[in-house]
């Protein structure tokens, strides 16, 4: 038996935001994945957009890194948060191959709106201003969000078409699980720390990432 993980503040955030929660991690589009009546435009305007979503993604993690390395209590964090960096690279390398076996080419996607204004809100909290704490809880909830839906997608009793299970695989696997556990971790612990103010700040970081991540979802199963 696993140990069970210490219940902190962001179980309670997520048990009080339980339906936004759900709708990020169940969206009607995951769920096309892991019954197989995926229409296959949506993923491929959700694998455009996506890959251009984690170039906007990979600075804002430089950021936490940097600031890992300053503010972080424990050594290990930084290599937390480097881990994670490290995985973009290969991640941005297999968005490229997926894109040639999909015919989607790149260099033409344009973001549409619901990736813009999740960018902007990454470039927001990259500002100094916004408390590290906030910054973790956040990161965790953008990665978090992409364990849950597509570990979905490969649990028992799935129907996900043979061609998508390497994209589930990259946040469905157990090393990616770990990885967001060891980051919700860090996020908890500067969240003991906290001001009342931060703590509010993080918990409205939160639910603006699972808004964010649904309107990518929708966005995604509009197709275009
Ligand atoms: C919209 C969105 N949210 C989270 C992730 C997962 N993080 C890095 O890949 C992602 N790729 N796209």
């Amino acid at each position: 038996m696993e140990k069970p993980e210490k219940r902190g503040v962001i179980d309670t955030w997520l048990d009080k935001h339980r339906s936004i929660y759900t709708a990020a991690i169940r969206h009607a589009f995951v769920v096309s994945i892991r019954d197989g009546s995926v229409d296959l435009s949506s993923f491929r305007t959700w694998l455009g957009q996506d890959y251009l979503f984690v170039r906007g993604f990979v600075p804002f993690v430089a950021n936490v890194l940097i600031r890992a390395g300053k503010e972080s209590g424990e050594t290990s964090d930084m290599e937390v948060v480097l881990g994670g960096l490290a995985s973009l690279n290969d991640e941005i390398e297999w968005f490229k191959s997926e894109g040639s076996k999909w015919g989607v080419d790149f260099s033409t996607v344009v973001p549409q709106k619901a990736n813009q204004d999740y960018r902007r809100f990454m470039e927001a909290l990259m500002s100094s201003e916004v408390k590290f704490s906030v910054m973790m809880t956040a990161f965790w909830a953008i990665e978090a969000v992409y364990q849950e839906s597509f570990a979905h997608c490969l649990e028992v009793g799935n129907k996900t078409p043979a061609e998508l299970t390497g994209a589930c695989n990259r946040w469905g696997n157990d090393g990616f699980k770990e990885y967001c556990s060891s980051v919700k971790k860090i996020a908890e612990r500067c969240l003991e720390n906290a001001s009342g103010e931060a703590l509010a700040e993080a918990e409205d970081a939160l639910v603006r990432v699972l808004e964010h991540e649904v309107a990518f979802w929708e966005m995604s199963r509009g197709g275009q």
